[in-house]
């Protein structure tokens, strides 16, 4: 597949550009950098810092180079990804998208658009977390009473919050319960006092270098049970999100989530 990865410079625009350049199945035809960096018209290799060049550049225009590819892989940001939506509408591109901490209203302009293109959105891409969604579903079920809190932890420098995982387990948890995630969400229990059952708390630490923690703590009379993800670094999201890049092969358009790259 021939694929073009949006902000090559990020942290996981950097581990996309280098999982995809090691994989058999994918040419990288090119990255999309906001305009004014110093690396626009370099070696993408340069630019996602592998050490080596990867013979294709850096554009700052996404047109471009749009016409060259067969999905593009996009981990960005909100304003971007509404950008890197249309334009992939636009050409008839298949799009995995990985960013979080849209609205409502942008995330309905994804399931839109998937009636003309393909569309993979995830807002975690780790086949683990993914694992731990399940157990969750089942231990809600399981445990129907159990007061659920969620607390996530990232980096200093993430610009959303909650996370978009913490999001995405909160409401396979309550579709588990058959209710509504929207009635049961609460952000932070700041004086709160008491806690009012059937809700689900959530809470966001940010620290650090942190690259992704999610716990699921599912309090109950004396014992609780937690379910925690860790990620040491971002590997693991990137190898995901060409996971997810190379599920699109082929298929027609529609809107596919993880859940159908990693069954479960
Ligand atoms: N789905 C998943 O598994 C994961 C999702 N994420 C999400 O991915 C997003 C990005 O995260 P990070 O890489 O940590 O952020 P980052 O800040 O390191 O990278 C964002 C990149 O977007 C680029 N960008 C911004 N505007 C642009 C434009 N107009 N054109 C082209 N590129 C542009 C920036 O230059 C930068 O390279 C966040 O929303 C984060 O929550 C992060 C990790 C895993
Ligand atoms: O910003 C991050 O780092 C991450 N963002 C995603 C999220 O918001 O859930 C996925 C992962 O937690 C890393």
């Amino acid at each position: 597949m021939n694929v073009i990865v949006i902000g090559p410079r990020g942290k996981m625009g950097k581990l996309i550009t280098q999982a995809a350049a090691q994989r058999e199945d994918m040419i990288l035809v090119g990255g999309v950098a906001p305009k004014g960096r110093d690396y626009v018209g370099k070696d993408l290799g340069q630019a996602a810092m592998l050490g080596e060049n990867l013979g294709k550049l850096v554009y700052d225009d996404l047109e471009e180079i749009i016409e060259d590819c067969d999905v593009i892989i996009d981990f960005s940001t909100r304003e971007t990804s509404m950008n890197v939506l249309d334009a992939a509408r636009r050409h008839k591109k298949a799009l995995v998208c990985g960013t979080t901490g849209f609205s409502e209203e942008e995330r309905n302009k994804f399931v839109q658009a998937a009636g003309e293109i393909p569309i993979l959105y995830a807002a975690n891409t780790s086949r683990m977390v993914n694992v731990m969604r399940k157990l969750l579903e089942t231990a809600v079920r399981l445990l129907p009473e159990a007061d659920v809190e969620i607390l996530e932890m990232h980096d200093q420098w993430k610009i959303d919050a909650p996370s978009g995982t913490s999001r995405e387990l909160g409401e396979a948890m309550a579709k588990a319960l058959g209710k509504e995630w929207e009635k049961m969400a609460v952000f932070g229990r700041e004086g709160a006092s008491p806690r009012e059952k059937g809700t689900m708390g959530y809470h966001s630490l940010r620290a650090g270098n942190i690259p992704s923690s999610h716990t699921v703590f599912l309090g109950g009379m004396g014992e609780r049970l937690e379910i925690t993800h860790h990620s040491y670094n971002w590997e693991c999201f990137a190898r995901g999100a060409c996971d997810c890049a190379a599920f699109l092969e082929g298929k027609p358009a529609g809107y596919y989530t993880i859940e159908d790259v990693i069954q479960l």
